[in-house]
Order: structure tokens, then C-alpha cells, then sequence
């Protein structure tokens, strides 16, 4: 089923972090029906650096068709601030679409952009943002690829320049809205109050982050359509780590840590090693 048309069913849509192959396709053995592809998440693990616009529009676009190869799943894609002006995001759009996105999220961040949970944030004038959105609009070969529109306003201009912001860009032609980082459940349901009869809106749930983190339900309840969890599997993964190669530096050996991990055919039965060697096979015996 398309993004837009599960976007039509009331439930809410939980849409975890994914950054490869290997992480899209445990989401979707877990059962998840939509993945994020997070910017943050790929900083973290591409690059080994924070969120702050150091992510070229191409290692985006390549990890979305890595991950479009592995799974058949809608996957929203972080598309930052579209990587410069109207201009680069409408080339952004065209890049994630033939990669194989079902729906973008742009933001209103200056460039090079920050996550949306750190301070010292800045922000583009309200009309060039919904430009940019007109400008992705116009440059999308399908209808059903969604563009996410997401204000970061709330802590440079106010929880009211926020509404307003959100307002513009729905004008503009925005499919959703994301309105980043509120910072109470108060202003959750708030802006649930306002958007929710007229379009579908995003959480963000950010372990750590400036909101309180909720549960899918409470927000399916207050009238959210879609939470994201994005940067949530490399803080999972990036801890576990850490201890292993601590437990490796001081044992000199991997057994201490065996029971904490996969063995060699742990692995291979979660990423399907078997069925991929039968169907090898069966090709070349030419018996498939
Ligand atoms: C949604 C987000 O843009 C992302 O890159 O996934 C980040 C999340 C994060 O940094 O954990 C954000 O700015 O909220």
C-alpha cells in the first residue's frame, strides 16, 4: 500500500529510524509497515559525526536506493533543508524519488542545518520556505510522494511564529506537517487541536530530546497520523558497542560477551543468508 493511501486509515503510523540495508530490513522482519531513513541516523553512523548538515545529498540518495533494494517498504526520507535553495531541493526530490522515496521532509533551517533538538538553531524567512515547498511540489514526477513539511520555529521565534509558519507551508502545497520539538505535552496537543482536522501531522520522539517522549497511542488519541523514532536505533546500536569493544579491549577475547550478541549463524538467520544461498542455486541448476 502507498504512503498516501495507509495515510487515509485513522491509525497512527509508526515509522522507526533506519540508516542501511541491514537495519530496513530488521525493521521490516519486526513487523513495521513504514521507516524513516534519518539524516541524523546516517551522520551518526556514516560519518561518526553529529547532526549539523555535514551529509551530502548523494550519501542520502545512495543509502535510500541501498535500502529501497532491501525492502519493498514506503520509506520517509530526511531531505534536511533540501540541501540549499528551491533550486537544489527540487534536484533533492528528483534524487530521492528515482532512489526510491515515498515521501520527503524539508526544513526550515539556514544552511548547513541543525537537528532540530540542539540550540542555536536559525531559520530561512517563512515565504522562501514555502518557495521551497512549491519548488519540490513542482519537481516531483508522482502525487504520491509526499512532501513532510517541518518548522523548526518553536525555539527561535515561538510556539505562535511555529503555528504560523505551519500554516504557510500547508498553504504552499505541504502534504504533512512536522512542527519540531515542541516542548511540553501541552504544546503537543495544541498543535494536534489546530492541524489535526485538516492534515496529517508528525511527531518526532527523540530519547533525550526537547519533547517529552509519548507513546503512539496518546498521540494517535490526540490526532497525530505519524511518529517517527529516528535516531532511537544508534543510540541502541552505539551503546551495545561500546561495550563490546571495551569488553574486547579488556578480555582480549570475544567470549565474554557472547551472550549479548549474535554468532555467526544468529546473523545469518535474521538477514536470510539461507534462502538467498537456495535461491543462488536454484538458478544455477536452472530449476527455479
Ligand atoms: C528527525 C531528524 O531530523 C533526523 O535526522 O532523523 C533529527 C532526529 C535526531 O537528531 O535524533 C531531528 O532533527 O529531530
Amino acid at each position: 500500500m502507498s504512503l498516501k493511501s495507509r495515510l487515509q486509515q485513522s491509525n497512527i503510523l509508526v515509522a522507526p529510524g533506519v540508516y542501511d540495508g541491514l537495519t530496513a530490513s530488521l525493521a521490516a522482519a519486526a513487523g513495521f509497515e513504514t521507516l524513516y531513513l534519518s539524516g541524523a541516523a546516517v551522520s551518526y553512523t556514516r560519518l561518526g559525526r553529529p547532526d549539523i548538515g555535514l551529509t551530502a545529498v548523494t550519501e542520502m540518495a545512495d543509502t535510500m536506493a541501498l535500502i529501497a533494494d532491501r525492502t519493498e517498504l514506503p520509506v520517509i526520507i530526511d531531505a534536511d533543508t533540501g540541501f540549499g535553495n528551491a533550486l537544489n531541493a527540487q534536484r533533492t526530490m528528483r534524487l530521492y524519488e528515482r532512489a526510491g522515496a515515498s515521501a520527503l521532509q524539508v526544513e526550515d533551517q539556514t544552511y548547513p542545518k541543525r537537528c532540530g533538538h540542539l540550540a542555536d538553531k536559525s531559520l530561512i524567512p517563512a515565504d522562501e520556505m514555502a518557495g521551497k515547498v512549491r519548488a519540490m511540489a513542482d519537481a516531483r514526477s508522482s502525487e504520491d510522494t509526499l512532501i513532510i513539511a517541518r518548522t523548526d520555529a518553536i525555539a527561535v521565534e515561538g510556539f505562535q511564529a511555529a503555528i504560523d509558519r505551519a500554516d504557510a507551508y500547508l498553504e504552499a502545497g505541504a502534504d504533512v506537517l512536522f512542527i519540531e520539538a515542541p516542548q511540553s505535552r501541552e504544546q503537543l496537543t495544541e498543535i494536534a487541536q489546530i492541524f489535526a482536522p485538516r492534515v496529517p501531522l508528525l511527531a518526532n520522539m527523540v530519547e533525550g530530546g526537547a519533547t517529552p517522549i509519548t507513546g503512539a497511542d496518546d498521540l494517535e488519541e490526540q490526532g497525530y497520523s505519524i511518529v517517527i523514532f529516528p535516531g532511537g536505533i544508534v543510540r541502541a546500536i552505539g551503546r551495545t558497542a561500546v561495550e563490546y569493544y571495551e569488553s574486547l579491549r579488556q578480555n582480549g577475547s570475544n567470549r565474554p560477551f557472547a551472550d549479548k550478541m549474535f554468532d555467526f549463524n544468529g546473523l545469518n538467520d535474521v538477514i536470510g543468508t539461507a534462502d538467498m544461498l537456495a535461491k543462488g542455486v536454484a538458478y544455477d541448476r536452472n530449476d527455479s
